[in-house]
């Protein structure tokens, strides 16, 4: 029995993936294997020795302690681009809700509630609704940082909207610059960029590198009454110089799925709960693709998706299958090899790959080793994990 260790609401589509012959799956359960979960901080919590992977079923990563398991060869996935549209339409509501009067609108149509006379209401709202008039997204600048699943969607929402759109992104992978509209203009730097856009969304992951992108210095490159929208992280924005920034009229509005204490109250913040891929089909998509990607690897040794181990996989050979992981320095394959040599196991088939610091290894072999034969390869200096999948 494969035991899976839950945190957060996961989608029953995804749970309902695990066969309950071969899986248990609950919240509370001892010696997991494996966890799932969303958002839940894992930082601060004791690694159980049983554990061999965990599923992040979303996008952000930052909640999980990925240079420990990356030492103790745990696997972590997440599930890229599962939710990116609906982050997608989270932005556009943000860009419409900053652009229009909306909230302030519908807030002030709230307050009437003494007045029960239809037509005064309507001859009193004509007088007052200059308050709310707001400018069209047609036309004005997006400027997109992080050009990624969600960033070239919310690009190609942009322009559909007739929007010119600009962006930045040191670090695009290919596929992604495949998925990219021409039509997007690529910028040298992040400051260009603030300089060039009314709008800016943000769409880049937590790292030490992108803390604080957002700060006092680089607020100052903005164009005075730009909007800034940050449907990626706290961690990227410095919110007390956004205040700053807000209160020095450089800085005109401030959307975010991020609130933090400072930010509220104001009339020029709008903060949503992290509700960017809180939809039912991105729940389902995210869930469904972590599920799938944590069996493909407790079943056959395969990852796809993972943030700390690289790709790999290997149609399965008949016989019995070693999967190891290791540090990745030269000789360990050899060593491993040379003690299946020795207990005369004939190796099928193989494939080996590294990423970083680790490596992970895949051998079909004809028969099911001896558990002696595996305690020897456990003990081979630099392996850090070694499983045996029937
Ligand atoms: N609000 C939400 O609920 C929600 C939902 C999904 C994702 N997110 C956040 O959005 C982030 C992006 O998601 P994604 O699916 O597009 O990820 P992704 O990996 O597809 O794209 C991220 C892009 O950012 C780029 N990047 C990295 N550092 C950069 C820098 N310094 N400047 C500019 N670009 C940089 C990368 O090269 C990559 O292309 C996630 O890491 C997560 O934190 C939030
Ligand atoms: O699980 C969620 O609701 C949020 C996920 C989101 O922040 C992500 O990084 O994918």
């Amino acid at each position: 029995m494969y035991k899976i260790k839950t945190y957060n609401q996961i989608s029953v589509k995804g749970l309902d993936r695990f066969p309950r012959d071969r899986y248990e799956v609950a919240s509370e359960i001892g010696h997991p294997i494996a966890y799932l979960l969303r958002s839940h901080k894992l930082h601060d919590e004791v690694i159980p020795e049983t554990l061999r992977a965990v599923a992040r079923a979303g996008a952000g990563v930052n909640n999980l302690p990925i240079e420990a398991y990356t030492q103790r060869g745990i696997v972590a996935f997440n599930t890229p681009g599962a939710n990116a549209n609906a982050v997608k339409e989270l932005v556009l509501a943000g860009l419409l809700l900053g652009s229009r009067g909306i909230t302030q609108g519908m807030s002030y149509v709230q307050t009437l509630t003494d007045i029960g006379d239809a037509a005064a209401m309507s001859k009193l709202l004509e007088q007052e609704k200059k308050r709310f008039a707001g400018q069209e997204l047609y036309g004005k600048t997006l400027g997109v940082v992080g050009l990624g699943a969600i960033g070239s969607m919310v690009a190609e929402m942009a322009l559909a909207l007739d929007m010119k759109v600009v962006g930045f992104d040191p670090a695009l992978s290919v596929e992604a610059a495949w998925r990219l509209p021409s039509q997007v203009q690529k910028m040298e730097n992040l400051q260009s960029l603030l300089a060039h856009a009314d709008y800016v969304s943000l769409h880049v992951p937590a790292l030490e590198s992108t803390r604080h992108m957002i700060n006092r210095e680089t607020l100052q490159s903005l164009r005075p009454g730009a909007t800034l929208l940050n449907f990626a992280r706290d961690a990227i924005v410095d919110s007390a110089a956004v205040v700053a920034s807000l209160d020095a009229g450089q800085l005109g509005q401030y959307i975010c799925d991020f609130p933090e204490p400072c930010l509220l109250g104001r009339s020029d913040v709008i903060a949503m709960p992290h509700i960017g891929a809180s939809t039912a089909e991105a729940e389902e998509n995210c869930a469904v693709m972590a599920a799938d990607q944590l069996m493909d690897f407790l079943h056959n040794g395969n990852i796809k998706n993972s943030v700390n181990f690289p790709p790999i996989s290997m149609a399965r050979n008949g016989g019995c299958r070693i999967t190891f992981s290791n540090e990745n320095v030269s000789g360990v394959l050899g060593h491993v090899l040379s003690v299946l040599a020795d207990n005369e196991v004939n190796v099928l088939d193989m494939v080996n790959k590294s990423r970083e610091q680790v490596a992970y290894n895949i051998i079909d072999v004809e028969q099911s080793p001896h558990d002696s034969v595996i305690d020897s390869i456990a003990a081979v200096d630099h392996v850090i994990t070694v499983r045996v999948i029937a």
